[in-house]
């Protein structure tokens, strides 16, 4: 039961297709949750399409600003209507898609100190909206020096990317400091090519904010810090020493000591705690809503570090996040970076980490097969129903084999250029036989349709790119030949499963059969909030943690009770999370082991057919010069 009286925390989360704000008692139970469907809300107004903008000629992905102003509004006014008491909210925290930027003018502190609570956000921050058909889409206006947000779906930075790689020495280099190879959609290379693409844009931006503390400024009513996570999707944040990194600034500043001083000055001071309170809620919101004025603002972070603070991770435990992106996300305190992955800081605790994996071929690739699958099966009617999809799925056996010797179904299924491994757009069919070793291309269709391959594709590059970390291999022998010792072979003890896709049977299923788990797949009650939750609790803890010393001069929230010890306390496992399906099966997962073999030989294969024919590209062009 909701409680009718006692302090109330927000929690947002900004990502690529909406904006959810969900509201949480002190013990952690939900009171209220709402949300605004970018497209369905806006996309007339705005000319997107699931949330973004593009531009194919240079591979540019974008977002205008103005769509998230318009939808901080309407998420408010949802909240209100569904009955929120603004004036109990003692706290707000939220989470932004990674890596996005916003390039604020020099106007931008004074009005954002300045708003008119009768007035929406957009008509006083951003008074000249263009949608995305008409005019200078880019023309800024308001607070903004630039009107449209990179998205991290962006692949329009590979010079940019080739230029940060180098300057380190090499891909390695740059993952060890920085916990990450240079990649198109990081901020640096980002920033690098706004630069060098607007430069009276970037001579006119005063500060720049990722989208996380974008959505902080709005609220706080002023340019609010990076965050200590967050900073980590950037390539410009030495992870060990903890500050920007001079040369990597110098690369995307263009090149002197003074331009490197100036992007420092526009990204601004890191602070170390993730639990800070960067001050009160802007009188905006006080007077257009009604919250408090004591409501404490609390460091936002990125979505993906958000999403792991939803629950008490143990070090053993993964979290597979099925947003428009899909993620793998694992909290330890090893710091083992890779060209492959991702590091950053954890968003709460010092000497910790996130783990991740990132692919852009998440929701939107599963959805393009969901639709194909529903086209043939209802030829008259547009659906998106997932029953078609899940029944092809769970209809089809494991890896498509009609016995254990008969050869495996793997596919790639990438709309968009993929980020691990490096690909264009496409889409390649493979059968792999393991007894033989045999790898062969084809068919151009497979029957019955992909539904399971193109979840088992996904999950398999999950295993095959997580398993140093995990500490499980393909099931073949070795290291992992558990048969002989009756343990089960090294994976996760529980899988958890968040974002929109969590909500799917069948998936969750083939997660369960490919990933292992030796407790199983488990789906938080309101898993398609995840990330919204963790931003509310990380509000719950930065507001009401005890203090341990007296404040200042601590580390990452050092001096308090820590974010476990919080909501380690409050959290109700038996409440929150359901078993949703079986993980480890023997036998299935040592199959999906000997699969793990083929699925690694079918990318190198693409990617060198790729490589063959971009060379055969170059060649017959420079004939033809
Ligand atoms: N029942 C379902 N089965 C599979 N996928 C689903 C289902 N419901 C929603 N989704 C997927 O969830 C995605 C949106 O997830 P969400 O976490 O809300 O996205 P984001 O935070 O990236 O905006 C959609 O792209 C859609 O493909
Ligand atoms: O680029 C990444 C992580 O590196 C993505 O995960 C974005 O953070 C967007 O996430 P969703 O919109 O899928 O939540």
């Amino acid at each position: 039961m909701a409680e009718t009286k006692g302090p109330l925390y927000m929690g947002f989360d900004l990502s690529t297709q909406q904006l959810k704000g969900i509201v949480i008692q002190s013990d952690l139970k939900l009171v209220h949750e709402a949300k605004v469907d970018f497209d369905a809300d806006f996309g007339s107004k705005y000319g997107i399409n699931k949330g973004v903008l593009t531009n194919p000629s240079e591979n540019e992905v974008f977002a205008p600003v103005a769509l998230w102003l318009d939808a901080v509004n309407l998420v408010l006014d949802r909240l209100r209507d569904a009955g929120l008491d603004f004036a109990r909210v003692k706290g707000l925290s939220g989470a932004g898609m990674q890596h996005g930027t916003v390039f604020w003018s020099k106007q931008a502190t004074g009005l954002l100190a300045n708003l008119d609570p009768e007035k929406p956000l957009t008509e006083q921050l951003h008074p000249d909206v263009r949608s995305g058909q008409g005019g200078d889409r880019h023309a800024g206006s308001g607070a903004f020096a630039h009107p449209m947000s990179p998205n991290w779906q962006d692949a329009s930075t590979q010079t940019q990317c080739d230029a940060f790689d180098g300057r380190l020495g090499d891909p390695e280099t740059l993952a060890r400091i920085t916990g990450s190879k240079a990649h198109h959609r990081f901020s640096g290379p980002q920033i690098m090519r706004y630069r060098e693409k607007y430069p009276d844009h970037y001579a006119s931006t005063s500060r720049i904010s990722l989208v996380s503390s974008f959505l902080a400024s709005i609220f706080l009513g002023d340019v609010a810090p990076i965050d200590i996570s967050d900073v980590g999707g950037t390539n410009l944040w030495d992870t060990h020493r903890g500050a920007w990194h001079e040369d990597l600034l110098s690369l995307a500043a263009g090149g002197s000591p003074a331009a490197a001083a100036d992007l420092r000055a526009k990204l601004g001071a890191v602070p170390e705690d993730g639990g800070a309170t960067f001050g009160t809620v802007s009188p905006y919101f006080i007077g257009r809503y009604g919250f408090p004025s004591d409501c404490r603002i609390i460091a936002f972070t990125g979505d993906n570090p958000a999403t792991i603070l939803s629950l008490p991770l143990r070090a053993s435990d993964a979290m597979v996040s099925l947003g428009t992106s899909t993620t793998f996300l694992m909290s330890t305190s090893e710091y083992k970076p890779d060209p492959a992955y991702h590091f950053m800081n954890h968003p709460t605790t010092a000497g910790l980490y996130m783990f991740m994996l990132c692919y852009k071929n998440g929701g939107l690739a599963r959805e393009a097969i969901r639709d194909q699958l529903n086209a043939r099966a209802f030829p008259l009617a547009v659906l998106r129903s997932w029953k078609t999809f899940d029944a092809t799925a769970l209809g089809t056996a494991p890896l498509a084999q009609a016995d254990p010797d008969a050869p495996m179904r793997l596919g790639l299924y990438f709309p968009r250029p993929e980020i691990v491994p490096h690909l264009p757009a496409g889409q390649w069919r493979y059968t792999y036989d393991a007894r033989a070793g045999e790898l062969a291309p084809g068919p151009a269709t497979f029957e019955p349709r992909d539904a399971r391959t193109i979840v088992e594709s996904q999950m398999l590059s999950l295993r095959l790119r997580s398993q140093a970390l995990v500490g499980g291999g393909n099931g073949g022998g070795g290291d992992n030949d558990h048969t002989t010792t009756g343990s089960p072979p090294p994976q996760p003890r529980r899988v958890y499963l968040v974002g929109g896709g969590s909500a799917n049977p069948a998936i969750a299923s083939i997660c369960g059969e490919v990933l292992g788990g030796t407790d199983g797949v488990f789906r938080l009650e309101i898993g398609g909030n995840a990330c919204a939750l963790g931003a509310a609790y990380k509000a719950v803890w930065g507001c009401e943690r005890r203090s341990r010393a007296p404040e200042g001069g601590q580390g990452q929230g050092q001096g308090h009770e820590t974010f476990e010890e919080l909501i380690g306390a409050r959290w109700q496992a038996e409440r929150f999370v359901q078993k949703v399906a079986d993980g480890y099966q023997q036998g299935v997962y040592e199959q999906y082991g000997e699969a793990v073999v083929g699925f690694e030989r079918m990318e190198k294969a693409v990617l060198e057919l790729q490589q063959r024919q971009q060379q055969q590209e170059e060649e017959a062009s420079g004939t033809r010069g």
